[in-house]
C-alpha cells in the first residue's frame, strides 16, 4: 500500500490583482519531511506556504491533507473554503509560525502557551498547565513564563510562538521566515530549537533565507523563481549541483 502524504499541493495558483504571484506549484510532504523552501525575495514562498492553509486564498489549486481534499469554491476572485468546520480541523493539525512572532501582548508567556488548547481543544486546565511548562523547558524559556512578551528578545518570543504552536500537537508546522525579524545574535537559539524539532520527526515546511540551516536539516529543498518550482531535490542536489542556472546564480549569491 503506497504511503498517503501528510500534506499535498497541486498546481497552486496566485493571483494579486492582475499580478499572477503563484504559477502553478505543487509540493508533497510526508510524516517526518522537512522541506526548506528558497528564493529571492518577490518569488512567491511566503504567499505559497500562506496558501497551504487558506491564510491566502489561492486562485486556483488543490490542498490535500491525510488524503482527504480540502473543500474549495470560486470565489469572487479565489479559492474559498466551503465547508469552515473542515477548514477549522484542518488549521489545528498544521500550525503556522509567522516571522513576527503574533504572540498576545496582554497575556504572559505561559498564558500565551495555554491559549490554544485551553480554549480551543479545550482540554482541562491542570492538564496543559503542565504541558505547557514542559514545552517551554523544552524551548529553553521555562524561567520567563510569568513575563509579558514585551519583556523578551525576539529571539526568546520566536520560541515561545513555537511552544505555543507545538501545545496544539500538529501534525504538520509551517515556518514563514522564522528568523528574518531577529537581530543576526538572536537567530542561532531559535535555529537551534527548530533543529531539535527536526531530529525529533517533526513534519515542517520552512521558509527560510537561512541557507546553512536549510542544507544541513532539510530532508528536500525547493527553490522558487518567480512562482514557479525552478529547482527541487535534496539539500545534496540543490545545493552541490543545482540543474537550474538561476538556482546556481542564487545559492553562489547568498555563499
Ligand atoms: N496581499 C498582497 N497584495 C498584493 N501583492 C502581494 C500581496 N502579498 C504578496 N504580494 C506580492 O507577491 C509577490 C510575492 O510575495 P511573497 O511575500 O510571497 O514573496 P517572498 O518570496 O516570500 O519574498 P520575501 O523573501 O521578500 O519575503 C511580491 O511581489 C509581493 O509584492
Amino acid at each position: 500500500m503506497s504511503k498517503v502524504p501528510a500534506l499535498e499541493l497541486i498546481d497552486i495558483h496566485k493571483t494579486f490583482g492582475d499580478i499572477e504571484v503563484l504559477k502553478g506549484i505543487s509540493l508533497k510532504a510526508y510524516d517526518g519531511d522537512v522541506i526548506s523552501i528558497l528564493g529571492s525575495s518577490g518569488s512567491g514562498k511566503s504567499t505559497f506556504l500562506r496558501c497551504v492553509n487558506l491564510l491566502e486564498n489561492p486562485t486556483r489549486g488543490d490542498i490535500i491533507f491525510n488524503g482527504n481534499k480540502l473543500d474549495l469554491i470560486q470565489g469572487e476572485t479565489d479559492l474559498v473554503a466551503n465547508n469552515m468546520k473542515q477548514l477549522t480541523q484542518m488549521r489545528q493539525q498544521i500550525g503556522f509560525v509567522f516571522q513576527s512572532f503574533n504572540l498576545w501582548p496582554h497575556m504572559t508567556i505561559l498564558q500565551n502557551v495555554m491559549e490554544g488548547p485551553l480554549h480551543v481543544l479545550k482540554r482541562p486546565k491542570h492538564e496543559v498547565a503542565e504541558y505547557a511548562e514542559h514545552l517551554l523547558r523544552k524551548v529553553g524559556i521555562a524561567e520567563k513564563k510569568d513575563m509579558y512578551p514585551n519583556q523578551l528578545s525576539g529571539g526568546q518570543q520566536q520560541r515561545v510562538a513555537i511552544a505555543r504552536t507545538l501545545a496544539m500537537d500538529p501534525q504538520v508546522i509551517l515556518f514563514d521566515e522564522p528568523t528574518s525579524a531577529l537581530d543576526p545574535e538572536l537567530v542561532g537559539e531559535v535555529l537551534g530549537v527548530m533543529r531539535n524539532l527536526a531530529d525529533e520527526g517533526r513534519t515542517m515546511l520552512i521558509v527560510t533565507h537561512e541557507m546553512n540551516f536549510a542544507r544541513e536539516v532539510s530532508s528536500e529543498v525547493v527553490f522558487l523563481h518567480q512562482g514557479v518550482v525552478e529547482e527541487k531535490g535534496t539539500p545534496d542536489q540543490v545545493f552541490g549541483a543545482p540543474k537550474s542556472d538561476r538556482c546556481k546564480a542564487f545559492i553562489s549569491s547568498v555563499f
